[in-house]
């Protein structure tokens, strides 16, 4: 099986207008118009439609950090699924470990943000991590195995095989220590088996899984050979075209 390597870039809450703009333009001249993976740009929201226009026509697609899961109402400060495809995403990021810390966020809310999503056409990209207290304790599995079947409850086969799955470690996201290509690889192995048991293996095997966590040039090419290792998701070199792009060249 054959999965299209994705990349994306989570600009997380960083930038301004003006240089998001010079950033996403960046991007679409390094990547060309046929590139060989698959490239999402992920502004904060407030930039997305300009972001948008940047990227409009080009190779590379939006995606969103967040959404609210919910129709249009009473939700003052959040945005929804159809606001997010009305200004040109396709993509949205759920369940960031951020988001589940900082915010609280649980397997039950990214699962319903994951419904929400998928019925507002939106792929999402749902993260899973464990922390590093929870590795040394060797309940990485375990944490994982909680946060895929809670986040993708109620998924079925065909759905499921368009989303996107990222590990990404909380021990090196932005702390400059990657997992090792091996390490990565053995709990992206762990991923697909438990996606195998939930959705078949033939859908886990179409299900794209992206690393994230203190992905740069230099480790991205060991890291999206390993046979279980789609993609990633980037965050701190994703605000360099020259980082982002040569992350892309590796994939
Ligand atoms: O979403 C991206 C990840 O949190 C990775 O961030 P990082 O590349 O800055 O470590």
């Amino acid at each position: 099986m054959t999965r299209q390597t994705i990349i994306a870039g989570n600009w997380k809450m960083n930038m301004r207008c003006d240089n998001a703009v010079a950033l996403a333009k960046g991007v679409v001249a390094a990547v060309g118009e046929t590139p060989s993976v698959e490239v999402i740009l992920c502004p904060p929201s407030v930039y997305l439609s300009e972001v948008g226009d940047a990227v409009a026509g080009s190779a590379v697609s939006l995606g969103a950090q967040n959404l609210y899961a919910a129709e249009d109402g009473a939700f003052t400060g959040e945005v929804n699924a159809a606001m997010l495809s009305d200004v040109g995403c396709g993509y949205v990021i759920l369940g960031h470990s951020e988001r589940r810390t900082l915010m609280g966020e649980t397997d039950a809310d990214v699962s319903k943000k994951l419904h929400a999503a998928l019925a507002g056409n939106l792929v999402p990209i749902v993260c899973v991590g464990e922390s590093l207290e929870e590795r040394e304790a060797d309940d990485t599995e375990k944490v994982i195995e909680r946060q895929i079947n809670g986040s993708l409850a109620g998924l079925d086969e065909v759905r499921a095989a368009g989303i996107v799955v990222a590990y990404e470690p909380i021990w090196a996201i932005g702390t400059g220590k990657t997992a090792s290509p091996e390490q990565a690889e053995a709990v992206h192995a762990f991923i697909r088996k438990e996606l195998g048991k939930m959705f078949g293996e033939d859908v886990a095997a179409q299900i794209r899984i992206q690393y994230g966590g203190s992905v740069k040039p230099s480790n991205a090419k060991e890291l999206l050979g390993q046979t279980n290792i789609d993609g990633a998701l980037v965050g701190g070199a994703s605000l360099k075209v020259e980082d982002f792009a040569g992350i892309i060249s590796a994939g």
